[in-house]
């Protein structure tokens, strides 16, 4: 691990720096990434949150240059400084296997059954040429150790362990080439409660001991609360409000951040009492003339569905920007006890 050798490198850049991205698709109306700006600095955590199909995986897939065929992208994506959508095929292998690393949902997705997790562990620093066999063991047994694993799992194949001991595999994986940007896309939804809460506190206390910037993408809010250092929610493609995620938590400045809030289902919450937010979000063949959440808004007025709002700076709040024509003048409802 070189943390002490990254820490006196100076930071000229964040993490993962996105401004304008926007990503088209074959055969809809208008964009799926429709404008995104989003930052994680160095050694930080972000949730990325939002409703399904608000475009989270799309974005953390378009950090590590994996779009869907036949999209078409403009903007800018940088991971630690380096343009990510003008790379070519063997710099996005690169930045894939040294510099970035994703942890996906579904962990026997991504590994192969038929090979024993030791090789699997080892293999991308192998054939990389970034380290020799032992070297590349030694570090594949200090990282499962790292995550709670045994040595005898490198004997093991996927099939032997459970889901949570493979996506504690997984996340080792990740860490091999020691980089700078973890995405880790809804890693615990295929899991059961106690096994995420302990995969979610095993990320938690890698990414305070790597110092490894963290994009975490969840439609769970508990989640983003206790894992974020920010937080940023996107609907329709698009970032409507970023910021702490204990102030974005506790007090909402867009109206679908406070939707989100009030639909999440709360464990003191009396049963059967569970929200939804009225209405979908829109279809991609449908073309978005002013604010995108406009249709479900309680706060909503004319002009709303008229011209789309810029995203401002939140007056009092560290590095917060909300997109909202109202929310200098609304006062929204927040979940005063998450976080
Ligand atoms: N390969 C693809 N081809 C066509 N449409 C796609 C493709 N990938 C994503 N989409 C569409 O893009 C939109 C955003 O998808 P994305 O998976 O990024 O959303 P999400 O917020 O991650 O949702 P979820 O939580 O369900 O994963 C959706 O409307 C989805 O149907």
């Amino acid at each position: 691990m070189n943390t002490a050798q990254r820490s006196q490198t100076p930071q000229k850049s964040q993490t993962l720096h996105i401004r304008g991205l926007r990503v088209s698709l074959p055969g809809t109306a208008r964009p799926v990434l429709d404008g995104v700006d989003l930052e994680v600095g160095a050694g930080q955590t972000v949730a990325l949150v939002g409703e399904s199909g608000s475009g989270k995986t799309l974005t953390s897939r378009a950090a590590l240059g994996m779009l869907p065929a036949g999209a078409t992208a403009s903007g800018v994506v940088e991971v630690d400084g380096q343009d990510v959508l003008t790379m070519d095929a063997r710099a996005l292998r690169r930045l894939r296997t040294t510099t970035a690393a994703m942890i996906f949902q579904d962990p026997r997705a991504g590994i192969n059954p038929v090979r024993r997790v030791g090789d699997f562990l080892t293999e991308a620093l192998r054939t990389n040429g970034a380290a020799d066999k032992r070297t590349a063991r030694k570090r594949a047994l200090a990282l499962l150790d790292a995550v709670g694993l045994p040595e005898r799992v490198l004997r093991q194949y996927p099939h032997e362990l459970s889901g949570g001991m493979l996506q504690r595999v997984m996340i080792a994986a990740s860490l091999m080439a020691d980089p700078v940007l973890l995405l880790a896309d809804e890693p615990t939804t295929a899991l059961d409660v106690t096994t995420q809460a302990e995969i979610i506190a095993l990320l938690r206390d890698l990414q305070s001991r790597f110092g490894t910037a963290l994009l975490f993408v969840t439609h769970d809010l508990e989640l983003a609360a206790v894992i974020a250092d920010r937080v940023a929610v996107m609907y329709a493609g698009r970032i409507v409000e970023t910021g702490p995620a204990e102030q974005v938590f506790a007090d909402p400045k867009h109206p679908y951040t406070a939707a989100l809030l009030a639909a999440t289902p709360r464990l003191d919450a009396p049963a059967g009492r569970l929200a939804v937010i009225p209405g979908r979000v829109p279809d991609l063949r449908t073309e978005i003339a002013g604010c995108a959440f406009a249709g479900r808004c309680a706060h909503a007025v004319d002009a709303c569905g008229q011209e789309r709002p810029e995203t401002a700076a939140v007056p009092d709040r560290s590095q917060a920007t909300v997109a909202c024509w109202r929310s200098s003048t609304l006062t929204l409802q927040g979940g005063a006890s998450r976080g």
